[in-house]
């Protein structure tokens, strides 16, 4: 099939009530049934529009809060897909197994591929080196089942993020793929797409077509809320992405798409209330047969590095931690470059209106962040400040009313792996405004002017300098 239909679900999560001590396990089936009451009517949906295949967020069926210990009774053991098992028929073949035998018939009575989250449990003699003293390994696990409900693919969470006590890291990074009839499909969870394994190698190494990607992703301007990096990612590594985010105002989670490299695609992003929401769209099953993608050799000619802003013109500023470079964008046009270690970007730009009490402001950032995990970055970005105090610069900011008439940013990154970032005011996508040429350049499209601005950015990852690679 050169197409296929793709289904994403953005569940807002009926979360546990605070544990002190592991509730029983009917109790914690009556709540991931409740879960599963609602992403069921989403699989329903999705199938009954066409939809081949349907992503889960994140913790979507038992939500967080937990210790290693309350997790427990939400826990079952997954097997390794090469049983070649359908749940649905066979349910008790390795042991208690509801939320698989559910799934598995969502899967199956509806045939469409799910993908959902759960937990997985290893028991391990306590003696065995690297055994907790629980006597188990709890995996934050991803699991697929198809169309006739069998169990094609398990993945573990590799990079856990912050506050994750109740998960192990499984000791082999996994790499988890499978072939359908629409494409090579890979795997990863959350905090995984920041690194190289395995989110970066499942497209260098092992080509595939689509990327399924459950989450439950803290929004966070200017550089890494969901729709904004992981649309970025998507278009930056060439394949599809189907993203689900878990939703939750409080927290900060929302905003889930089914990014592609090669079309204009559905996403969402909603703080203003508690509800789940569906999307559902069309894909080239191999987008980068038929995208206009190709690597890209990043490099800024050295007969665009002028302009260098001078002495007061300079200053640095704060962006989640990482300490930029800036230059203030005065003018209504201007063009300039401006350098950070090895990395010097450079802007040329056109502002449709000035506006006396918006500042933006150009930036670089060459060096290892370490806030939040450590990851090594390379980045240019153009912002609006959150006020007209230079301190402002970097924090987050999510209205605007300047337009831009165009707008070009480019730089000599030392790495291939630079994902393009277009913000608009009110936390929207800019499809169809901006592209990547060949030579790397970030520029914009003639519908650029019609929206206000909030950033844009080429987000580069040195993966090779990242304190954890090998
Ligand atoms: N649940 C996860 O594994 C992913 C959480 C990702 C959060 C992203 S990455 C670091 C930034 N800090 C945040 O609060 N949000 C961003």
């Amino acid at each position: 099939l050169e197409k296929f239909i793709g289904a994403i679900y953005e569940h807002a999560v009926i979360l546990p009530d605070e544990m002190t001590k592991p509730v029983s396990t009917q109790e914690a089936l009556q709540l991931m049934n409740k879960n599963m009451d609602i992403l069921e009517e989403a699989v329903k949906t999705a199938a009954g529009q066409g939809a081949h295949l349907i992503v889960t967020p994140e913790d979507g069926i038992y939500g967080w809060r937990f210790t290693r210990e309350t997790i427990n009774p939400f826990l079952e053991d997954i097997p390794d897909p090469n049983v070649n098992w359908i749940p649905c028929s066979d349910p008790e073949r390795f042991g208690r197994a509801p939320v698989q035998t559910r799934l598995s018939c969502m899967a199956k009575n509806n045939s469409i591929y799910v993908v959902a989250n759960i937990g997985d449990r290893k028991l391990c003699n306590i003696s065995d080196v690297g055994c907790p003293d629980d006597g188990q390994y709890n995996y934050n696990t991803a699991v697929v089942y198809d169309s006739n409900g069998k169990l094609v693919a398990r993945y573990h969470k590799y990079n856990l993020f912050l506050g994750e006590v109740q998960f192990n890291q499984p000791k082999e990074q996994e790499i988890v793929t499978f072939d359908t009839p629409f494409g090579k499909f890979g795997i990863f969870i959350c905090f995984d797409i920041l690194f190289y394994n395995p989110a970066a190698a499942l497209v260098v190494e092992h080509n595939v077509d689509t990327v399924l990607f459950p989450t439950a992703w803290m929004n966070l301007l200017p550089h890494l809320t969901a729709i904004e990096f992981h649309s970025a990612w998507a278009m930056g590594m060439g394949v599809n992405l189907l993203s689900a985010n878990t939703h939750n105002t409080e927290n900060r989670m929302t905003g889930s798409g089914i990014f592609s490299p090669d079309k204009v695609v559905p996403y969402y992003y909603n703080m203003k209330n508690e509800s789940g929401h569906l999307l559902i769209s069309e894909l080239n099953s191999h987008p980068r047969n038929s995208s206009t993608y190709y690597p890209i050799i990043w490099n800024l000619h050295a007969s665009q590095i002028k302009n260098s802003p001078s002495g007061s013109n300079i200053f640095n500023g704060l962006l989640f931690a990482d300490n930029y470079t800036f230059t203030e964008l005065k003018e209504l046009h201007g063009e300039y470059s401006i350098c950070q270690n090895d990395l010097c970007c450079h802007i040329n730009y056109t502002m449709a209106e000035k506006h006396s009490e918006e500042m933006y402001v150009f930036g670089v950032f060459d060096g290892l962040h370490i806030v939040e995990g450590e990851y090594y970055l390379q980045v240019c970005t153009m912002l609006k400040c959150q006020s007209m105090d230079f301190n402002s610069c970097g924090e987050s900011v999510e209205t605007a009313s300047t337009r831009f008439s165009s707008f070009s940013i480019s730089g000599n990154f030392s790495t291939s792996f630079v994902f393009p970032e277009v913000l608009l005011t009110n936390i929207h996508l800019a499809p169809n405004m901006f592209q990547v040429l060949k030579d790397g350049r970030l520029v914009s499209k003639p519908g650029i002017s019609s929206h206000p601005l909030l950033s844009t950015t080429l987000f580069g990852r040195l993966y090779q300098k990242d304190p954890n690679s090998k």
